[in-house]
Order: structure tokens, then C-alpha cells, then sequence
């Protein structure tokens, strides 16, 4: 299932968020999206998920989600948004309980093999480290085979060792089995590690400004690599000014 936005524009009473954007959003890539602070990335995603109508404009789900899908559109957050008194099990088995699956033990043993995380089924939320507690919250997306994960900088809240360490766990888990999924993320190394397509956006109202497409398979793009450092320096180019513009007008807020 692709989705689509349709000349979306959006406007909190009167702050104009986003404008006119129309954009593709392909399944089976990752598409990350990147901006000054407050162009609206994460209203965005909202809108994509369907949490919010746009002001002006549509979204569109085309096509029909995969084969065994419980939540088409699912996130997957900064802060892992885990329930503290369940278990990794349990915390994956909460998106899957109403659903009375005959496979659901099936399902969870897949996922948290996907994940890396089938030694620690039993462990609770305060004994994993941030790493392990994002790895659970993906798992818990990946375990409803959703059409789109919408995912709001999932690495932001992690260190930058553990954070690379993710973006490895990343990559592997889409070479072995691609998934779609839409990345907000201030971090450009991010986006060209993990980026099929980079949507840049302008300050507020933010605006589609250039989309880079990155043609390097994902399990080839090495970190520290020349040609990713390249691509990450043209798209600071392109967003150097709009960014210290933007951070001069939240100092005045
Ligand atoms: N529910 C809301 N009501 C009013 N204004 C809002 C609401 N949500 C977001 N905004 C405003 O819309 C603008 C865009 O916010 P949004 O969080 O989408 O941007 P962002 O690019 O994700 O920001 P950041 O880079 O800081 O994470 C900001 O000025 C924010 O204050």
C-alpha cells in the first residue's frame, strides 16, 4: 500500500504549518523526512496516520495493505512508549490480544527473532537498556504487519554508540524483509543511512524543497562512507540557512 499526499496544506488556528505538499510515499522503502525545527515533520506524520484531517488537501491510502495486517498505519516513538509492568512478551502480545489470533505465539516468537530480542522475552522494560526498549517497540510495530510504520525520530532519546548500533539492527531487519516506513528524523546521518528517498522540507510553513533519492542498497552503505558523507553535506547545504533562521525565531518565541 502506497500512500499519498494530495496538496496537503495544514494551519494550527493561525500558524501556518504546512503548505501545498503533494508527495509519494512508496511501500517497501524507507522514506525519511527532514527539516528545521518546527516546519512540521511530526504534524506530518500525524496527518499521514490518519490522527489528524489536513487543513486544505488529502491523504490517500492506495492499494490494499499486506496479507495479515492488524493496523495498517503504526507508529513507532521517540520514547518506546513501552508498559512498564509487562514483559517484552507481553509488551508485544498487547497489539495482538484483541485480535484472538490462533498464531499469535507464532507471531511474537517471529518478531522478537527479527529483533534479536528472543533471550529476553521475559525480561521487563527497567532491566533492557534504550536500545533494547526501541528494539522492543519495533518489534511491537512489526508483529501487526502494518502497511506503513510511521516512525517520529526513534533514535533521538539513545546515545550515538547505541544509535549506530540501531541503524545496523535497521538495515538488517529491511534486507531480510523490506518493510514501508516513513522516518522523521533531525539527524542527516540518519536519513542517508537509512534513506531510500530524503524529503526535505523548508522552514514553516514547511514545503517540499527537494527530494534526494539515495540508490545505494541499505547493507552497503558503511558508516563513515565518502559518498554518504557527501550526500549528507549537500543536504545540510540545503537546509543550513533555513536552520539557523529557524533556531533564531524559536530564541524569540
Ligand atoms: N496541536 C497543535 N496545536 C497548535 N500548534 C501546534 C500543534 N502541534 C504542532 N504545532 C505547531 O506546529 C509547528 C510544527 O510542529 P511539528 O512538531 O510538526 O514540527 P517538527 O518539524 O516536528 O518540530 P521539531 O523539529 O521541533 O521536532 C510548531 O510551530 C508547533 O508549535
Amino acid at each position: 500500500m502506497d500512500l499519498k499526499l494530495d496538496a496537503v496544506t495544514h494551519r494550527y488556528s493561525d500558524v501556518d504549518v504546512l503548505r501545498d505538499i503533494s508527495l509519494d510515499i512508496p511501500s517497501g522503502k524507507i522514506t525519511c523526512i527532514v527539516g528545521p525545527s518546527g516546519c512540521g515533520k511530526s504534524t506530518l506524520l500525524r496527518l499521514l496516520g490518519g490522527l489528524e484531517k489536513p487543513t486544505e488537501g488529502a491523504v490517500r491510502q492506495v492499494g490494499s495493505p499486506p496479507e495479515g495486517c492488524l493496523n495498517a498505519l503504526t507508529y513507532v516513538f521517540q520514547d518506546f512508549a513501552l508498559l512498564p509492568w509487562r514483559t517484552v512478551e507481553g509488551n508485544v502480545a498487547l497489539v495482538l490480544e484483541d485480535h484472538k489470533l490462533p498464531d499469535q505465539a507464532a507471531i511474537i516468537a517471529d518478531v522478537l527473532a527479527r529483533t534479536r530480542l528472543t533471550d529476553f522475552a521475559g525480561a521487563l522494560p527497567k532491566q533492557l537498556s534504550g536500545g533494547m526498549k526501541q528494539r522492543v517497540a519495533i518489534a511491537r510495530a512489526l508483529a501487526v504487519n502494518p502497511a506503513v510504520m510511521l516512525m517520529d525520530e526513534p533514535l533521538s532519546a539513545l546515545d550515538s554508540q547505541t544509535r549506530e548500533l540501531l541503524m545496523d539492527d535497521l538495515v538488517g531487519l529491511w534486507t531480510k524483509q523490506p518493510f514501508t516506513a516513513v522516518y522523521v528524523t533531525h539527524n542527516l546521518a540518519e536519513a542517508v543511512r537509512l534513506g531510500h528517498r530524503i524529503v526535505v522540507l523548508s522552514r514553516r510553513p514547511g514545503e517540499v524543497r527537494e527530494i534526494v533519492e539515495i540508490d545505494t542498497a541499505l547493507d552497503e552503505r558503511a558508516h563513515g562512507d565518502a559518498g554518504l558523507e557527501a550526500q549528507q553535506q549537500y543536504l545540510w547545504g540545503l537546509m543550513r540557512e533555513e536552520a539557523a533562521a529557524a533556531d533564531a525565531e524559536l530564541m524569540n518565541v
